[in-house]
């Protein structure tokens, strides 16, 4: 897969760009505050959908105007696809493929796949369990497109049902009638995102597992394990249903008390562990480091095996947060067969070989410029 070009208009504090990119590494160099991750974080949005920096998308809209448009060609195996988003602050997006408008966005996810490793996923082991999830989904959203809908209506029922607990015009016996409803729709919709995020880390573990070896010399045992409230001992939809309904019962006192659901995917953990102990808290710095440039390489390999398409790297200021050796480990797993989009704010960081191979362009103030310009 290739991103051939990238188009903005009115998108963060870019008015218009039309940016071409040929070279297979492209390094965007700039100093604070000009642009560079949010050009990053447009592409981003053409692969799920999301942003990692921004919750509406009225801060993604220039401040003063009314809609962003944000656009890609990419060349994929089976052909050249055309992606395009249009954001309005406050209201629905369009997204358009081929210039077609599509229903819903979930239709056009899937052309473009990219893995990002900014500053911020450094959090990824020492963040609370809510950066993991978002993590996991983050890779679900682009490896089964579907799954934006299993989330969003999850959400959707958790929320409705969290509005029942906090009433407080409710009898207790009222509330008793209801709940079963509330209960039963629960644990519909959260049994297919908990069996996703479980059989992707059932994919994702051993490819870790080998990243981790070769930064850390094989000298320390990785491992990582879905964490969901109910043992996943069977994990067909029924059996993991019928558990979360079983933990329900127990639990539903304490949810009333406290009006809020207990139960269910919004409370997953991921567990990461360095030889049996929990890198959250008793991780070193460096080995924490370790662990999340093992998770993005074994997320770009995985994103490759399902869909037998290289994805695209963005690496966002990252560089300067690895040391040299696991700088070389990164350069040397992109190689020359990945796509990559590089941010920095110094071109001193960088290997001369990769210098030499790659596109260097300024970014200043919403702008673009060849190198030196
Ligand atoms: N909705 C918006 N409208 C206009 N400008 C915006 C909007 N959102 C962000 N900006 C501007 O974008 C700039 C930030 O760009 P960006 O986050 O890409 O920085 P950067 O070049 O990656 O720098 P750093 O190295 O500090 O991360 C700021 O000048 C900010 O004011």
């Amino acid at each position: 897969m290739f991103l051939q070009s990238l188009q903005l208009h009115d998108f963060r504090n870019y008015a218009e760009l039309a940016l071409d990119l040929s070279s297979a590494k492209t390094i965007l160099v700039g100093d604070n505050a000009q642009g560079k991750s949010n050009l990053l974080e447009a592409v981003q949005l053409l692969a799920t959908g999301r942003s990692s920096r921004a919750l509406r998308d009225r801060e993604l809209v220039t401040q003063g105007k009314e809609q962003s448009r944000v656009a890609a060609r990419i060349e994929r195996l089976g052909g050249t696809v055309e992606l395009e988003l249009i954001l309005r602050a406050g209201k629905r997006r369009t997204v358009r493929l081929g210039g077609e408008t599509q229903r819903t966005q979930a239709e056009a996810l899937g052309y473009l796949n990219c893995v990002s490793f900014s500053s911020i996923d450094l959090d990824l082991v020492r963040g609370a369990p809510e950066t993991r999830r978002d993590w996991l989904d983050g890779i679900l959203l682009q490896l089964e497109p579907i799954y934006t809908s299993l989330l969003a209506q999850y959400l959707q029922v958790l929320h409705q049902r969290n509005a029942l607990l906090r009433r407080t015009d409710l009898s207790s016996e009222a509330l008793a009638e209801q709940l079963p409803l509330w209960d039963d729709l629960l644990t519909r919709h959260a049994t297919p995102v908990m069996r996703r995020r479980h059989r992707l880390l059932l994919r994702l573990a051993p490819l870790a597992q080998h990243w981790h070896r070769a930064i850390s010399g094989g000298r320390e045992n990785f491992a990582i394990h879905y964490q969901p409230q109910i043992a996943f001992e069977r994990e067909d939809a029924q059996s993991v249903q019928q558990a979360l309904t079983e933990l329900l019962a127990q639990k539903q006192a304490l949810e009333v008390r406290r009006g809020t659901s207990l139960v269910g995917p919004h409370r997953d953990e991921v567990e990461l562990t360095i030889d049996g102990i929990p890198a959250r808290q008793f991780g070193s710095q460096g080995q924490q480091r370790t662990l999340v440039l093992a998770l993005k390489l074994a997320e770009l390999n995985l994103l490759e095996q399902v869909t037998g398409e290289v994805p695209l790297l963005l690496l966002d200021d990252v560089l300067a947060e690895l040391d040299l050796h696991r700088q070389d480990q990164l350069l040397g797993a992109i190689g020359e067969r990945v796509q990559t989009i590089v941010t920095t704010t110094h071109l001193g960081l960088f290997d001369s070989q990769w210098l030499h191979s790659a596109t260097v362009l300024t970014i200043k103030q919403g702008q673009v410029h060849p190198d030196g310009a």
